[in-house]
């Protein structure tokens, strides 16, 4: 029996799978990273914690694997999109990776439009500016930090980075670049016009290849230090949310995905790279050669349940936190919640909203609020299926994965809320599923990622939607909306008294 390696560089924790010919998950690891937040609005990671952090995970892997290590044919990855890397001549790393989720880049998004102009940028990305992306980030430390700016010679996404740790070689491909604002998205190459624009050197940006194409091998130092063959191929895997959508065999029109992760997305299938949503959506090269996806991002789904876990019960595990929710009603005996605690990206671009419970009373109890909580993410992930529904498309059924995908209450308020049938697979790990599965096609084991997900991807449970719910939560929604308009202008108002 063969096997691959699925590596998902997620913003809480590195999650690894190991994968045999039949799509059966052999293994799975978790090591968790911190996120460096020095004030409101920042969001960092070290890089070489998640070198040591994939290093740890992989060698506790081989030392429980019973075969023959040979037998683990190729390793690829997935990984949290859009983080800056920034890198000196000799491939040191020149400061703290900047996140997906730091949003200190407003001005340079407005840069962006003055200067590219909104239309244009629009033409060429598909995207338009929003401070999550990385060229915001470049222009931000060319900006203020002038020094290290000088000294770089390379950007890598955060994913692209680790693969690089591991085999020596320098790449990024089509899905993870194509969040970058750099990336002419059409065409599948750097935008010589936009580097020019904003005077980026293009030689910063790294060589492209698409995301099963094998970029190399094990370093020996790699090899020794986990215990795998020097001989492993290694592919170059896609942005967490591409790979999320192939491990969950979104690789058809039609096919919509629901990922609830530190971020939360909703993300459906495209064929053409000419629609037009205006820029109310994401729209990114899949990890499928030729092939596209639109998404909305709400910027703290699992997040704003990992907050509220940290800060008033730290000292149990999600399971316990989550326990007794299906004992609160509807609307969570009157309390709403925004999950704007990092800012917003879908449906409002929003750096500065902040997050709100209203309707607070004496009578809530912790499970008040954590079911309040749950509802909100949802209700804002179902904006994005409003937008997708607003724009023609069908959606009836939706497959859900990532953290959120645990939980047998949430899935069925997922279902209640986007009044969708719900399907849970029988991995949660839809990003790690789906590097493993580009590993698998890279290797040759099948002719198609289409083939290879009739093998390795399996519904385990469908969850309906309760007419009676439906309706509840269609008026809660209306309600949950009115807060952002409601609480836009004190938060603005707020901002100076932050961190
Ligand atoms: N048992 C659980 N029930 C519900 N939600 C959970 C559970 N465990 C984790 N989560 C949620 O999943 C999130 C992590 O999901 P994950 O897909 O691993 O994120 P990432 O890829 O961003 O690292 C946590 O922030 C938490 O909100
Ligand atoms: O910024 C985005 C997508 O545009 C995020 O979805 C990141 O890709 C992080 O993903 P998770 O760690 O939440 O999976």
């Amino acid at each position: 029996m063969k096997y691959v390696i699925g590596v998902d560089l997620g913003t809480s924790a590195v999650k690894i799978l190991l994968m045999n010919q039949d799509g059966e998950v052999c293994q799975e690891v978790s090591k968790s990273y911190p996120l460096i937040q020095e004030k409101s609005g920042y969001s960092e990671q070290n890089p070489e914690e998640w070198v040591g952090k994939t290093i740890e995970g992989l060698t506790e892997m081989v030392k429980n694997f019973n075969g023959d290590i040979q037998d683990i044919e190729g390793l690829s990855f997935s990984g949290q999109m859009h983080g800056l890397v920034l890198l000196d001549e000799d491939h040191k790393v020149l400061r703290n990776a900047i996140l997906w989720n730091d949003t200190r880049t407003t001005v340079q998004c407005r840069k962006i439009e003055d200067i590219v102009g909104k239309e244009r940028l629009l033409d060429i990305t598909k995207n338009p500016a929003l401070e999550g992306f990385t060229l915001p980030k470049i222009l931000w430390v060319k900006e203020h930090e002038p020094t290290i700016y000088g000294k770089a010679s390379v950007f890598l996404l955060p994913k692209d980075y680790l693969r690089y740790r591991l085999t020596g070689h320098l790449h990024s491909e089509f899905s993870d670049a194509a969040g970058t604002l750099l990336l002419d998205v059409g065409e599948k190459k750097w935008s010589k016009e936009i580097c020019n624009l904003l005077g980026i050197d293009i030689s910063l940006c790294p060589p492209l290849v698409a995301s099963h194409e094998q970029t190399g091998t094990l370093k020996s130092e790699v090899a020794d230090k986990t215990g795998l063959s020097g001989n492993v191929k290694v592919f170059a895997g896609g942005a967490d949310n591409a790979c999320g959508a192939i491990g969950s065999g979104i690789l058809s029109e039609g096919k919509t995905l629901c990922s609830i992760g530190t971020s939360g997305v909703v993300l459906s299938y495209e064929q053409r790279n000419d629609l037009d949503f205006g820029g109310k959506v994401h729209y990114f090269n899949h990890g499928e050669e030729n092939a596209f996806y639109t998404m909305g991002v709400t910027l703290a789904a699992g997040y704003s349940l990992s907050w509220f876990k940290d800060v008033f019960a730290k000292e149990i595990d999600f399971d316990e936190l989550l326990n007794g929710i299906d004992e609160v009603p509807i609307g969570a005996n009157g309390l709403i919640f925004t999950p704007y605690i990092a800012g917003e990206r879908t449906p409002h671009a929003d750096s500065v909203i902040r997050g709100s419970f209203i309707g607070m009373d004496a009578s809530h109890e912790r499970k008040d609020f954590v079911r309040a909580v749950l509802e909100g993410i949802t209700f804002s992930l179902n904006e994005s299926i409003e937008i997708f529904r607003e724009n023609g498309k069908k959606i009836d059924n939706v497959i859900s994965i990532g953290g959120g995908a645990k939980n047998k209450e949430w899935l069925q308020m997922q279902a209640d809320i986007f009044n969708v049938e719900i399907m849970k697979l029988a991995s949660e790990q839809g990003p790690g599923m789906g590097a493993a599965m580009l590993a698998a096609y890279g290797c040759g084991w099948f002719s198609s990622l289409k083939e290879c997900a009739d093998k390795f991807v399996q519904v385990s449970e469908t969850f309906t939607p309760k007419e009676e719910n439906v309706e509840a939560y269609r008026k809660l929604f209306k309600l949950y909306q009115d807060v952002y308009l409601s609480t836009k202008t004190l938060n603005e108002g707020l901002q100076e008294f932050r961190k």
